[in-house]
């Protein structure tokens, strides 16, 4: 089964593909849905072509997924963290070996270009193998006490985890949330968004032929209805979510009713300053990186781009030269750079947010516009172009709130000292980035930045080895690194007494 859908793969090509496998997977294997009355079509963004049926889990589905994964965290916690590593470094090395099928399948879900797709899928399995690598490490500490006394810690896994994905790297936040769960020995039950559902029932398939106890990692679809049957289920001990930030709300009042832990990875509106004595050329790449990959549907964009007035000139001529010239279209092909956006509703949304920036004053440098390839097959496909603005201000609905598109906010500064207070004044706190040849101001301004990651001459890297996540609105926890193991396990004392008890009764 795990070859089916992916053995149509390579030769695959936009506008061919349907899926028709079940999309649930528990108890080791794919699971048909029980309500297909309430099947919702899943759209190929390329063609706005049906690609699946999405058919969302029920509470007793739900149920039976957590039992499962119950089940499967009983035997895997107890491995030792050595074993636990071989099963995950096995997943890691199927994941490398069908890299180019898995990514063709994750373009056709979700409209990004093959080129960007090879990256998230590389990314996914250097989660796995990096994770692997902590797995063996995972110790605690010995504290001598008084009179021969001691104590220890263990650090101990947390039991069932479910997982709650986003849509613009659904095979890769699957692989990043389920890496360190696994190698602190959970179980993880994992929903992808309804928009993207099939790469993460693939993800499934691979973790079982590479060893791991039936159950382990189970996906259960679904949209609001399901998550929330996660959120509020007495057997889930933690929620790792992605998404935006009304939805996290939810999730963590919801969580709160049982004291389930949670990580949240949330919105951005992340700001990228560019003082006067940057290099220009790695300023504008870094701008367009920091504003265009995945169609602009990237949570830690640069999206209110800082330039110093001095050259604001220069900057935006290059920055108009080089978005013109992205190539638009078929994502499935190498050329192309940047295809669709994931559903006709969110290009509409991010189009209606040019418009509106339009009536409050800001000029369309470039792009901004529905796309129509010239490729018949592309017609009904969700292709915007890539876009500049100018004359922002930061009262501006465009500058304010986070559009998810390629849309990119380009806003003049003077002095240091002014910028960061303007960047600063956002209710997220998700990335930012400063491109500047002073060595001392760029750790300054990073230090003053309130938000989870700070880029410096560059945008939008992010190694598996480095944490990732937010200050402020865009939430808390982290994602990759080290330190993500604190986030899925927590910590027992055993305190030993070698004497007598000095009872004071
Ligand atoms: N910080 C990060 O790492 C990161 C990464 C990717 C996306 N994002 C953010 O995600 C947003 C876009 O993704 P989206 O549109 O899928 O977000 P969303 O909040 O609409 O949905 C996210 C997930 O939550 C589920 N969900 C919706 N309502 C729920 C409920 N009541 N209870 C439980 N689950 C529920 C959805 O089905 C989906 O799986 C943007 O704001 C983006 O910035 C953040
Ligand atoms: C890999 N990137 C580009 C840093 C994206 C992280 C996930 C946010 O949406």
């Amino acid at each position: 089964m795990a070859q089916s859908t992916l053995d149509s793969m390579p030769g695959a090509s936009t506008g061919t593909v349907v899926v028709t496998e079940p999309l649930n997977f528990w108890g080791g294997k794919r699971v048909k849905p029980r309500q297909e009355k309430n099947a919702e079509p899943v759209f190929e963004p390329a063609t706005g072509r049906v690609l699946c049926q999405m058919v969302p889990c029920g509470a007793e589905e739900v149920d039976e997924a957590i039992q499962s994964a119950y089940a499967a965290y009983q035997k895997w916690s107890k491995m030792a963290g050595m074993e636990r590593a071989r099963v995950m470094l096995e997943a890691a090395r199927i994941i490398r070996e069908r890299r180019e099928k898995i990514a063709k399948l994750e373009v056709i879900n979700n409209g990004k270009s093959i080129i960007e797709a090879l990256v998230d899928i590389d990314i996914a399995w250097q989660s796995i193998e990096y994770y692997a690598g902590l797995a063996g490490t995972l110790a605690g500490q010995h504290i001598q006490l008084p009179g021969g006394a001691f104590a220890y810690t263990r650090r101990e896994p947390l039991g069932v985890c479910v997982g709650i994905g986003a849509w613009n790297y659904p095979f890769q936040i699957a692989s990043l949330k389920s890496a360190p769960a696994l190698a602190c020995g959970n179980a993880m039950v994992y929903k992808p968004s309804p928009m993207t559902p099939v790469t993460a029932v693939i993800l499934a398939e691979i973790y079982k032929e590479a060893g791991v106890p039936d159950g382990l990692f189970c996906v259960v679809q679904g949209g609001a209805e399901t998550g929330s049957l996660l959120c509020h289920h007495p057997k889930v001990a933690k929620v790792s979510f992605t998404g935006s930030v009304p939805t996290g709300k939810k999730v963590m009042e919801m969580s709160a009713k049982s004291v389930k832990q949670v990580t949240l990875e949330l919105g951005g509106k992340s700001p990228l300053i560019i003082f006067k004595d940057c290099e220009l050329e790695n300023a504008v790449k870094g701008a367009l990186m920091a504003n265009f990959l995945t169609q602009g549907q990237v949570c830690c964009n640069g999206t209110r781009v800082f330039v110093q007035r001095e050259i604001m000139p220069q900057f935006l001529e290059e920055v108009v030269k080089r978005t013109k010239a992205i190539p638009v279209g078929d994502p499935l092909l190498e050329s192309t750079r940047m295809g669709a956006l994931i559903s006709k509703p969110q290009l509409e949304k991010v189009l209606g947010f040019v418009s509106q920036a339009k009536k409050e004053g800001a000029r369309v440098l470039c792009g901004g516009d529905p796309f129509v390839p010239s490729d018949p097959k592309l017609k009904g496909g969700y292709f915007m172009s890539p876009c500049v603005l100018d004359n922002c201000r930061d009262d501006m609905t465009c500058v304010k709130e986070e559009i998810f598109g390629p849309v990119m906010s380009v806003l003049p500064f003077d002095t240091e000292e002014e910028v960061i207070k303007r960047a600063n004044n956002t209710t997220f706190g998700l990335a930012s980035g400063v491109f500047t040849r002073d060595i001392s101001r760029a750790h300054r301004v990073a230090e003053n930045l309130e938000a989870g990651t700070c880029f410096i001459n560059n945008y939008n890297i992010s190694p598996v080895e480095v944490p990732f996540g937010g200050y402020k609105m865009s939430g808390f926890g982290r994602e990759n690194g080290q330190v993500t193991i604190e986030y899925y396990s927590q910590l027992k004392t055993v305190v030993v007494e070698m004497g007598d008890v000095e009872s004071l009764f």
